[in-house]
C-alpha cells in the first residue's frame, strides 16, 4: 500500500506505479449506495502507522478489481462504475485501532445465484491484506434484487411444518452419542429410543459420514427402520437427519436418492461441503420434497474471534440464499459460544421477512427477503430440559432445540430422556400460551410438571444446575445507526 493519502494528490489517477487506493477512487465519501448495490461492513485493523481511510480503501479495492499498482487496462473498462467504494469510515467505540469500514458494490459485480462468485470477491484475497492487522466481514445487505436470483429455502418453516404436521411448539431433536463408533445396529435403537420417547427428529452427528465401523448405507436402513417403528407406535411423523455429506457431489446425490427411497422426510449435509455443493443440494431437496438440514461444522474457525474472519450472521445470510431448511445458529444458554443479543440477530435474519437495522444485535443494514422463505434455526450443543424456559423465551416456536448429551445421557434411558424433553416442552409452552412470565416462573412450572413426571424430575435432578457461563467473545459493539 502506497503510504499515505496525502502523498499521492499530486499524482495524476493515470500515472504509472503503486498509488493510494483512495486516490484512485476506492474511498468516495460522497458515494451515495444505489439500492442494488451490495453493502458490505467490514472492521477493519490496519497495522500500526497505516491510515484507517486507506485500509478501508485497500479493501474496497482488493475485494473489487484493484491491484497493487496502477494498471493501463483500467482504462478499457468503465472503471468508476466497477470499483468497489469505501463510503464511511467510523471508529469502533471503545475498541482503539478497529474501523467499521463500509463499502458498496455494484451489482454488476457479481454473478447471479452464485455464493461461490459472491464470496470469491468479498472474502477472496483481501483476508491476506499485509497492511492490515485482521479483517472481519461483520454484516451485508443483499439489494433485492440480487436475493431474487437465488431458489432460497428448499421448503422454509411454514413448509416443514406442513409437511410434519407440527405447529405451535418448537420442534424437539436430539444428535445420536457417541459422535463416532457405534454400530448401524446400535445406533437405529437410540434413533428408535428417542424418537418413539417424544422427540420429533434425530440426528447424525456432522462427523458420521461412511467410515468403517458403520457405513452410510447400513446406517440409513437402521436408522429408518427405528424412526418407521416410532411412527407406528406414536401415530407422530418422525425424522432422522439423514447425513449424506460425502467426498463428491455425485456420492452426495446417491446417499440422498437412496434415504428418499426409503423414505426419510430429510436429509443432512455439513458446511464443510462448500457453498457450491450446498446450493446443488438445495436443488435437489426442493426437486425431491426432502428437507434439508446443515449443520455449521467448522464455523468457528472464522466466525468466533471479533476481529477476524466473518460474522455468523453473514453466514446465516448466505445460508438462506443457498437454500437450506434448518441451520444450526446458536443456544446462549449451551455449551457453545453465543452471546445472546449476537445470536437473536441470527435468528431474525434467518426466519424474519424484513429485519430492520438493530446494532444492539449486531444487524447493520436493513434486510428485505421479499418472501423468501424462512430457515429453521436450531439450537443444539449441551442443552437440557432444565433451560425450557431459556430456551422458548430466547427463541419462541420456530426453533429445533436438539438435547444430545440431554437426551442420552439420561439415567433412565434415551426414551425417559426424549420424554423428559417433551414434558418440559409442553409444559413451559402451555405456560407460555396462559401469558405466566417464563424466566420468573418457568423453574416452578418444571417442577410441577415433574411431580407427575419421573423422567422429567431425574432430568432436572441430574441436570438443572449445569450451566455454561463463560466471556463471550462476540458481543455487538453499541454502534451509531448507520446512514444505509
Ligand atoms: O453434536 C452437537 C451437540 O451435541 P450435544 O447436544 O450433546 O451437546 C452439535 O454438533 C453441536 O450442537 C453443534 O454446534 P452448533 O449448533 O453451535 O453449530
Ligand atoms: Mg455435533
Amino acid at each position: 500500500m502506497a503510504g499515505d493519502r496525502t502523498d499521492e494528490t499530486s499524482k495524476d489517477r493515470w500515472d504509472p506505479g503503486v498509488q493510494s487506493y483512495a486516490s484512485m477512487g476506492y474511498y468516495n465519501p460522497d458515494y451515495q449506495p444505489k439500492d442494488t448495490d451490495i453493502l458490505a461492513v467490514f472492521r477493519v485493523t490496519p497495522q500500526d502507522g497505516v491510515d484507517p481511510i486507506e485500509a478501508a480503501a485497500a479493501v474496497a479495492g482488493e475485494s473489487s478489481t484493484a491491484t497493487w499498482t496502477v494498471v493501463w487496462t483500467d482504462r478499457l473498462t468503465a472503471n468508476s462504475h466497477y470499483q468497489a467504494k469505501a463510503y464511511r469510515v467510523d471508529e469502533v467505540p471503545g475498541r482503539p485501532g478497529e474501523y467499521f469500514a463500509y463499502i458498496a458494490y455494484d451489482l454488476d459485480l457479481f454473478e447471479e445465484g452464485s455464493i461461490a462468485n459472491l464470496t470469491s470477491s468479498i472474502i477472496g484475497n483481501v483476508f491476506g491484506f499485509k497492511p492490515l492487522k485482521a479483517l472481519r466481514l461483520e454484516d451485508m445487505r443483499i439489494p433485492v434484487a440480487y436475493v431474487k436470483t437465488f431458489q432460497g429455502p428448499a421448503h422454509g418453516i411454514v413448509m416443514e411444518r406442513e409437511f410434519l404436521n407440527k405447529y405451535g411448539r418448537p420442534l424437539l431433536g436430539a444428535t445420536i452419542k457417541p459422535k463416532l463408533g457405534l454400530s448401524a445396529r446400535n445406533y437405529g435403537r437410540v434413533v428408535y429410543e428417542a424418537c418413539r420417547g417424544g422427540l420429533d427428529f434425530t440426528k447424525d452427528d456432522e462427523n458420521i459420514n461412511s467410515q468403517p465401523f458403520m457405513r452410510w448405507r447400513d446406517r440409513f436402513l437402521f436408522a429408518m427402520e427405528g424412526v418407521n417403528r416410532a411412527m407406528a407406535e406414536t401415530g407422530e411423523i418422525k425424522g432422522h437427519y439423514l447425513n449424506v455429506t460425502a467426498g463428491t457431489m455425485e456420492e452426495m446425490y446417491r446417499r440422498a436418492e437412496f434415504a428418499k427411497e426409503l423414505g426419510s422426510v430429510i436429509v443432512m449435509i455439513d458446511l464443510t461441503v462448500g457453498y457450491t455443493a450446498i446450493q446443488s443440494m438445495a436443488n435437489w431437496s426442493r426437486e425431491n420434497g426432502v428437507l434439508l438440514h446443515l449443520h455449521r461444522a467448522g464455523h468457528s474457525t472464522y466466525t468466533r474471534q471479533k476481529t477476524h474472519g466473518v460474522s455468523f450472521r453473514v453466514i446465516g445470510k448466505w445460508c438462506r440464499l443457498m437454500g437450506v431448511d434448518h441451520v444450526h445458529a446458536g443456544t446462549v444458554v449451551g455449551k457453545l459460544e453465543g452471546d445472546p443479543a449476537t445470536t437473536r440477530g441470527f435468528y431474525d435474519t434467518l426466519r424474519d421477512d424484513h429485519v430492520p437495522t438493530n446494532p444492539g444485535n449486531g444487524i447493520f443494514f436493513d434486510q428485505d427477503w421479499v418472501s423468501m422463505p424462512g430457515v429453521m434455526p436450531v439450537a443444539s450443543g449441551g442443552i437440557h430440559a432444565g433451560q425450557m424456559h431459556q430456551l422458548l423465551d430466547l427463541f419462541g416456536d420456530d426453533v429445533i432445540l436438539q438435547f444430545g448429551g440431554g437426551t442420552i445421557g439420561h439415567p433412565l434411558g434415551i426414551a425417559a430422556g426424549a420424554e423428559a424433553n417433551r414434558v418440559a416442552l409442553e409444559a413451559i409452552v402451555k405456560a407460555r400460551n396462559e401469558g405466566r412470565d417464563l424466566l420468573r416462573e418457568g423453574p416452578d412450572v418444571l417442577r410441577a410438571a415433574a411431580a407427575h413426571s419421573a423422567p422429567l424430575e431425574v432430568a432436572l435432578a441430574t441436570w438443572g444446575d449445569v450451566t455454561f457461563d463463560y466471556t463471550s467473545t462476540d458481543a455487538p459493539d453499541v454502534v451509531p445507526t448507520p446512514t444505509h
